[in-house]
């Protein structure tokens, strides 16, 4: 008896230092609200109508800082995390920032959306990569999340393919774990499904794991992880391979979960807009190099990064829509725009090449 009073006694000493706590955390998140208030006031004043509210480097800056001084014992994740959807309360004071995102609602690509904006943000969702595109060109919209690099949606060629005829920048990247579920609806018999949709490269993704746990069940690909979710409706044979967000959106049922065969799997997202983003210190820059196909061509082009130390973190190939025998190369390296060696190195690449594109330099990916 005596125990059970210390132990209340202990937890409602512990509870008070929470609320207080709690209400200097709350008096300060309202102070830095009233600071962006006022960093809206001063962008308004000197942009005749065109302010900037969203700055990519500046967030970068501030949640590279955060887990830099992260002493635990939140890892510096959870600690960023929390601050990404500060940040994001306070630019929605400034201006509500509206973005379009790759859908249906409960696709990967809304998560990456959600990661990088936080939930502040209006995300609004498009059934193709070039109406994201054309949101965003349009104006109707101030920034786009498309997949690029590894997509569980694959359609990374599509993102690549629109760069080539839009003058949109890439304004930042997203980085997401991607963990499939095995999903159902209260109606499934979950003893005898025999039927199993997803978008072809989760189905690839989770392979292994189908052929031990499901391998009579036919496995049917849909144009997107949130369409197989959708088709579990009213289907009491079936199960969908989908993201956790799908199961909540969807209203289903998590079977299994983690089910695919590389732990690490995890997927690149592009944040594309108008604006070119100053240097964040840990940055990125891709461009788009058009090129005729001769003997020793990539050589050429990747030579200078390689002189000037330069670290290459992608290079793609795609066929040029144009002209016959022209490929374009698509190259993402570290660094800056605004750095004199990147600059000097492009001018040397600009003059070996048909024709160079800088689709943006951006902060990496913090989270
Ligand atoms: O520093 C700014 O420019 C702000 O608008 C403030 C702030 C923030 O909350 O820290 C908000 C939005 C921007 O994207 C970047 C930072």
């Amino acid at each position: 008896m005596a125990d059970a009073k210390t132990q209340e006694q202990a937890l409602l000493e512990l509870r008070n230092r929470i609320d207080g706590i709690d209400e200097r955390i709350g008096q300060l998140i309202s102070e830095r609200a009233r600071c962006a208030q006022e960093v809206a006031e001063v962008k308004n004043a000197s942009a005749e109508g065109r302010a900037l509210y969203y700055r990519p480097e500046r967030e970068a800056q501030v949640l590279r800082k955060v887990m830099e001084r992260n002493e635990g014992p939140l890892s510096n994740e959870e600690l960023a995390r929390l601050f990404r959807e500060i940040m994001s309360a306070c630019l929605a004071l400034e201006q509500p920032v509206k973005v379009a995102y790759l859908g249906p609602e409960g696709t990967f690509t809304q998560q990456a959306a959600l990661k990088h904006f936080g939930q502040s943000a209006v995300s609004l969702p498009f059934s193709a990569i070039d109406e994201v595109f054309r949101e965003v060109e349009a104006g109707a919209v101030n920034y786009g999340v498309v997949p690029v690099e590894n997509s569980t949606e694959g359609v990374v060629s599509h993102t690549l393919d629109n760069f080539m005829s839009s003058n949109l920048k890439i304004c930042g990247e997203v980085e997401l774990r991607v963990h499939h579920n095995l999903l159902v609806s209260d109606v499934t018999n979950v003893n005898s499904i025999s039927r199993i949709y997803s978008h072809g490269q989760s189905l690839a993704q989770c392979r292994k794991w189908l052929d031990s746990h499901y391998p009579k069940a036919e496995r049917v690909a849909v144009s997107s992880n949130a369409e197989a979710a959708r088709r579990l409706k009213g289907e009491w044979n079936a199960a969908a391979i989908a993201p956790a967000k799908a199961a909540e959106i969807y209203g289903l049922n998590i079977l299994a979960e983690k089910i695919e065969d590389q732990p690490d799997n995890s997927t690149r997202f592009l944040i594309i807009g108008t604006q070119v983003v100053p240097a964040s210190g840990h940055d990125k820059t891709s461009i788009l190099v058009a090129m005729r196909n001769q003997p020793g061509a990539l050589h050429n082009l990747l030579e200078p990064f390689h002189r000037h130390e330069i670290d290459l973190t992608r290079v793609e190939t795609r066929p040029s829509r144009t002209g016959v025998w022209t490929y374009v190369f698509f190259v993402d390296f570290n660094g800056h725009m605004d750095d004199p060696v990147i600059r000097a190195t492009l001018d040397e690449v600009s003059s070996r090449v048909a024709d160079l594109k800088v689709l943006g330099s951006y902060p990496k990916a913090v989270l």
